[in-house]
């Protein structure tokens, strides 16, 4: 192929153009993503390598060279990977495949400090050499290739580059960056060693730089011919916990996730017994922002025995955490596994299932130390020994719990209807707000605050938590001092359907079935209840045949105090909110008939009997209790005229 010139898809130009005019805040990482993309070259021949070993040609031993020339003022990274072919140079170094950088672009607000940010969220590979580059050329063949078929890629960071066909015997491909006036610092051994072992050190592949030596006679330091590792290369969940230090762990999963953020917490763990495996597991402190998309991968690599098989292997954690990030390396799977047979092996499955006991220990840890301390004082008036260590340590996790479940409570409620074996544990993590305690609580702390006599965990589901606090079905708790936990997810009436009870004590929706407070509600007051029901009867005839079309029933409550009347659904059907919330969402939601519960020692229900607008008066009653809950009445306008009517 002769030169040709072609232009970057509209997109890279675009990306091009803020990355060498954002403030760009750490330059480093232009580094990080060359040799980021060096190992996984390296990673693609391996794999390909497992059913055709001719690609690793005369050159198995797979590496990362990092030079630098001062004279020429370029820093090449070369790599003897999988390389590539002229088209693949055209079509990945001009156009931008991957959905991550494509997501970033969406995401760019045009203010350039954020954007610059922004970038240094995603990372967007290849296209950060020009941070520090006013020119790189590329130069590959792809493994396989005659020498005849290597590729020039060439580019000033502009609207377009070159390509042209070379000799190049040597398989993979060289980053040729030619730096900016101002990039003379990577000029530099030390620098270029200590970048990579900041970011790079984890990379399991030799990454080699040239000896220098201080030559007196020119009185500098020159480089050798002899190349030696600058990094450990040894893959980092490979080594023992003791070899790693937070600060990897933590840079580890920068690399894994693109999270500026450092996690919150992880874990790190040899597996052995029947199924044998490393997990390298952590918890992000923010959430994506596609967390909700449930077809979203899990963000677990996988390898077997070091090799790198695949990204997003999803068959490694259920979907409701879908959200944590890792590595795992099995010692069982064949090399050649696919994901179709990923879904089926029994390995994968327990690795699954270990993998899932491993997040929720973790989270049930920092569940546990969540509050600030606690005085160590027992009631024994015996204070515990606690070291400085001890108390450093809970003060450094204290917090972090109520940090995760505000990013991620909602989706782990998804584990209720989707890990039955799991559901106890799911709930002891859940939190909720409630009517009697500041900030959320705990099933068992709810518990723990029961009445006596109180035989059922109360709820109330509602679009916000001012809705669900003034809601009328609320009424009566609110009067015997009950606590009733509010919630407000959109998960929640699903995930609780799920959730019948809580270590022995069922869960009761207020809004749902008739209210039965047992015990809490004292003789008088059931005795009252019932007179007034058999005395309200003909009133409540006639307000069944008004509403026949609306509601399923109607009947006297004893659970509204203020208001004079509400809507229920009965156990087991659908609220009138969810209902609701499926037709927005344009799903098929199922015709749900409410139940009026009406108060009948309100002064707007007794003024029904002998009313003249009888029937305009029940509609009133059952469009006020729809609106109360956030609802709309069927027929909005009628509604308006029927009020008009009375208050003229
Ligand atoms: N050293 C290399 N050897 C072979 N192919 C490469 C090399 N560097 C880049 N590429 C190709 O160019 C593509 C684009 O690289 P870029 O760094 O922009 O994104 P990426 O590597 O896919 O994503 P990320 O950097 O987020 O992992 C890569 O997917 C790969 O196909």
């Amino acid at each position: 192929m002769s030169k040709q010139t072609l232009s970057f898809q509209a997109e890279v130009a675009q990306l091009l153009h803020l990355v060498t005019h954002s403030l760009y805040s750490n330059p480093d990482i232009f580094l990080r993503e060359l040799v980021s993309n060096a190992s996984d070259a390296c990673d693609k021949l391996r794999f390909e390598a497992l059913n055709n070993a001719a690609l690793f040609e005369d050159a198995p031993n797979l590496e990362v060279r990092v030079a630098f020339d001062r004279e020429a003022r370029t820093v090449t990274i070369t790599d003897n990977g999988i390389g590539m072919s002229a088209q693949e140079a055209i079509d990945h170094l001009g156009t931008i495949a991957k959905s991550g950088t494509k997501d970033f672009m969406s995401r760019l607000s045009g203010d350039q400090k954020q954007d610059a940010q922004l970038i240094g969220q995603f990372g967007v590979g290849f296209y950060s050499g020009f941070i520090v580059a006013d020119k790189i050329i590329v130069e590959s063949r792809r493994a396989g290739l005659p020498a005849a078929e290597g590729v020039r890629w060439t580019s000033g960071g502009t609207g377009d580059f070159e390509v042209e066909t070379i000799e190049r015997p040597a398989r993979g491909t060289s980053v040729i960056l030619h730096l900016r006036d101002d990039a003379s610092d990577y000029l530099d051994r030390w620098k270029l060693k200590s970048i990579i072992g900041k970011y790079s050190d984890h990379i399991s592949l030799p990454i080699l730089m040239q000896k220098e030596e201080w030559d007196a006679e020119k009185s500098e330091q020159v480089l050798k011919d002899e190349w030696e590792a600058v990094n450990s290369a040894n893959a980092l969940w490979a080594r023992s916990k003791k070899e790693v230090s937070d600060e990897q762990y933590a840079e580890f999963y920068r690399n894994l996730s693109y999270d500026s953020q450092a996690p919150l917490a992880w874990s790190h763990n040899r597996v052995e017994g029947s199924t044998e495996y490393t997990q390298l597991l952590y918890i992000p402190a923010k959430a994506p922002h596609d967390l909700w998309n449930r077809d979203r991968k899990a963000g677990i690599k996988l390898y077997v025995r070091r090799v790198f098989i695949m990204d997003e292997a999803e068959a490694l954690m259920p979907s409701y955490l879908r959200w944590v990030k890792g590595v795992v390396d099995s010692a069982d799977l064949p090399l050649n596994v696919s994901r179709e047979l990923l879904q089926e092996s029994r390995d994968v499955k327990a690795i699954r299932e270990g993998n899932t006991r491993r997040v929720l220990a973790m989270l049930e840890d920092l569940a546990k130390k969540d509050g600030v301390p606690a005085a160590t004082e027992g009631a024994d008036g015996v204070t515990d020994v606690v070291s400085e260590e001890e108390k450093a340590a809970a003060a450094r996790d204290a917090g972090k719990y109520t940090a995760f479940y505000a990013e991620f409570g909602a989706v782990l409620k998804e584990g209720l209807g989707e890990d039955f074996a799991n559901r106890d544990k799911i709930a002891r993590l859940l939190r909720f707000a409630s009517t009697q305690a500041d900030g959320l609580t705990a099933l068992a702390d709810y518990k723990a605050r029961m009445k006596e006599g109180q035989q059922a965990i109360y709820y109330i589901t509602a679009d916000n938590r001012a809705a669900a606090r003034n809601s009328p079905q609320l009424e009566v708790f609110r009067k015997k001092g009950i606590e009733v936990l509010l919630m407000t997810d959109r998960v929640d009436e699903w995930a609780l359907s799920f959730l019948t009870e809580f270590d022995g004590t069922p869960l009761q929706s207020v809004a749902k079935g008739a209210v039965d407070l047992g015990s809490l509600q004292d003789e008088e007051e059931k005795k009252a209840a019932e007179a007034a029901a058999e005395t309200f009867k003909p009133v409540l005839e006639r307000l069944k045949e008004s509403l026949k079309d609306k509601a399923k029933d109607v009947r006297v409550t004893s659970r509204l105090v203020d208001s004079p009347a509400c809507l229920v659904v009965e156990d087991g059907d659908y609220s009138t909110q969810l209902a609701r919330m499926l037709k927005q969402a344009g799903q098929p939601a199922p015709e749900v008939r409410p139940i009026l519960e009406v108060n009948a020692g309100h002064a707007l229900v007794k003024k029904l009997e002998g009313s003249a607008h009888f029937d305009d008066l029940a509609h009133i009653l059952f469009d006020q209790a729809l609106l109360a809950e956030g609802g709309l009445p069927d027929d909005p306008a009628a509604y308006v005229k029927r009020v008009n009517a009375l208050l003229a």
